[in-house]
């Protein structure tokens, strides 16, 4: 039996839309399969740990349909149980789509889930912060500037008008101007696999497990989808001219030939900072003192779509 996850607010309702028109196609009437609908932000997560329990013996896999905020409560609800997942993108952003290059329509994306053809390999993150309980995040983990813009953009009334008019990632431009104005860097302290340093005049720290964030910002262009490791990029000691300058390149991914931008590569990267700075992990916010961040090595399978090295192009 396939279980849908259906967050009927993401993507201003798309995800809604999307679902409704499956329900319609004989391919979903034939299936034995049932749905829920989460209620509120944290649902998805309790449904999937419920799902987990109810339907231990009879479940082929879940299927979310939803943005990467209802992809990642899934993840966190199924923790290390080997459930089969498959995604049919409905939200606004949509960054986990477009980091594995899925393009297909969200009917073939079924189709092919149920046939079982197609899977892609996928590797999560887990973080733990201020030594609470261990979390997974799909796409990306940032701290500091771009945080403190997407904490921004999320409380924004002009963020719901602009995604309606499907030109969201203009409320992360408008937020980066807002934050641009207050923002002070600060002197972080990483060790990337125990290696420590103090990055003084820090604006930020994001690791990310493909290149993209913001809804479509090459945030870490040649981020691999790949075990055990993944990139870390950091800005530091640059005036506020420039880092304007720099986001208007992300979307190119030139930004990472600014001097200012340095990139590593680490297993394990824990993060501590003199004073509780903003996090945003897979586009929630919250913000924390101490992270320790590290890659899986064991795989997930998304079911119902093959991975292209030309993801998201
Ligand atoms: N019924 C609901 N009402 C309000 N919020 C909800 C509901 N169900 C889930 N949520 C919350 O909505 C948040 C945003 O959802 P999601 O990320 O899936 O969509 P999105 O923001 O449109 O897409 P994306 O993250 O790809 O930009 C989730 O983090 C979840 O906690």
């Amino acid at each position: 039996m396939y279980i849908f996850i259906v967050n009927p607010e993401a993507g201003n309702g798309r995800a809604k839309r999307v679902f409704t028109k499956l329900m319609k196609s004989q391919l979903y009437q034939k299936l034995n399969s049932t749905y829920f609908y989460s209620e509120y932000a944290g649902h998805a997560e309790m449904l999937t740990k419920q799902i987990k329990i109810d339907y231990k013996d009879q479940l082929s896999g879940i299927i979310v349909i939803g943005g990467d905020g209802t992809l990642h409560e899934v993840m966190n609800g199924l923790g290390d149980e080997e459930i089969p997942v498959s995604f049919i993108p409905g939200g606004s952003g949509n960054d986990f789509a477009r980091g594995i290059g899925m393009k297909r329509k969200p009917l073939d994306i079924l189709r092919e889930t149920i046939a079982g053809n197609n899977t892609t390999a996928y590797w999560l993150g887990k973080y733990k912060l201020d030594r609470q309980e261990e979390r997974i995040f799909v796409n990306s983990m940032g701290f500091g500037f771009d945080a403190e813009i997407t904490e921004k953009a999320n409380r924004s009334r002009y963020k719901v008008l602009l995604n309606k008019l499907r030109i969201g990632t203009v409320s992360y431009v408008i937020a980066l101007i807002h934050v641009l104005l207050t923002f002070k860097p600060e002197d972080i302290t990483i060790e990337a696999d125990g290696k420590r340093q103090i990055i003084n005049n820090c604006w930020m720290v994001t690791v990310s497990n493909h290149p993209y964030y913001g809804g479509g910002m090459k945030i870490i262009p040649n981020a691999k989808i790949q075990s055990g490791r993944f990139p870390v990029l950091i800005i530091h000691g640059i005036s506020k001219w420039k880092v304007l300058g720099l986001f208007m390149t992300v979307f190119t991914g030139k930004h990472i030939d600014f001097k200012e931008v340095e990139l590593l590569e680490a297993s394990t990267l824990k993060l501590i900072a003199n004073r509780n700075i903003a996090y945003q992990v897979d586009g929630q916010t919250a913000s924390c003192r101490e992270a320790v961040i590290k890659k899986e090595t064991d795989e997930i399978y998304i079911m119902g779509h093959k991975y292209s090295k030309n993801a998201g192009a």
